[in-house]
């Protein structure tokens, strides 16, 4: 699985608000960078706190992507995969309408019950890990529908645990030209944080873009000792 984590952040690395509220961070050209990224891919992923909070679509806003996607002989949007270990993901989120594909990665802490009303809304349901979603392992199973790039776009939770199990291979980072404080809010990487040892990322480009930088990263090295 190649994965490319993309997101947002103000200068102060905060992702959303203290009150985990969605933050516009990137202009019109960055969306629109988003978009493509999205279509270049088999799937874009998101943690069930970010469908909680957002709400997102995570479908292509730009026709003409849907158009080339389809004469490509690909599904028009890309399918969606939202890291969800206990079934939290609330029955009216966009994510669960029929756009495009749905995958849910969950634990076996959820239930049959809850697994098979997935089914009947048309969303595939992956079991991976007893109690947290084993990503490693998800992957795995998404590699056997066919999914074989994601695009991960957030949040700092999922991120983060992305680097500490060693699956990320590019990071795009968006620094939007504001400071948004608060040492709640969500920044790029939460979860337990890395100690003496951390990812090593090489810098590949730099862009202008809005008011703001795009930085590009290939992620070089897994030597942490976490
Ligand atoms: N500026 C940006 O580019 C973006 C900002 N956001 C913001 O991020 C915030 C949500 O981020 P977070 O609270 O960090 O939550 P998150 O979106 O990373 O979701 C975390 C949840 O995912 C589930 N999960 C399942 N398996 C997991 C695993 N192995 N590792 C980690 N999580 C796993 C757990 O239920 C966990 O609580 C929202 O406020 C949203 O607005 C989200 C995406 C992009
Ligand atoms: N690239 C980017 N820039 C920002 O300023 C953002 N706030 C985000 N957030 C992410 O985009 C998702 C919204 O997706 P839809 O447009 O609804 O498909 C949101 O959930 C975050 O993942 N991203």
């Amino acid at each position: 699985m190649h994965v490319v984590v993309n997101a947002a952040e103000s200068v102060d690395g905060k992702i959303a608000t203290r009150e985990r509220e969605q933050l516009r961070i990137s202009g019109p050209e960055d969306f629109a960078r988003v978009d493509r990224l999205r279509a270049s891919v088999d799937a874009v992923m998101v943690g069930v706190e970010t469908v909680r909070s957002d709400d997102p679509s995570l479908t292509l806003d730009d026709e003409s992507l849907v158009a080339t996607r389809t004469a490509d002989g690909k599904s028009p949007h890309p399918a969606r995969v939202v890291a969800d270990s206990r079934g939290r993901t609330p029955p009216e989120a966009r994510v669960l309408d029929d756009t495009a594909e749905t995958y849910i990665l969950t634990s076996e802490a959820t239930t049959d019950e809850y697994r098979r009303s997935l089914e009947e809304g048309d969303a595939t349901p992956i079991v991976a890990g007893s109690d947290r979603v084993d990503l490693g392992a998800a992957f795995e199973a998404l590699a056997a529908h066919g999914i074989e790039s994601i695009m991960v776009e957030g949040g700092g939770e999922l991120i983060f645990s992305l680097f500490a199990a060693d699956l990320v291979d590019e990071l795009r980072v968006y620094v939007g030209s504001m400071i948004v404080g608060g040492r709640g809010a969500p920044t790029l990487a939460d979860g337990d944080g890395f100690v003496g040892a951390f990812p090593d990322l090489s810098l590949e480009s730099v862009e202008r873009l809005d008011d703001g930088v795009l930085l590009e990263y290939d992620v070089t090295d897994a030597d942490r000792g976490d």
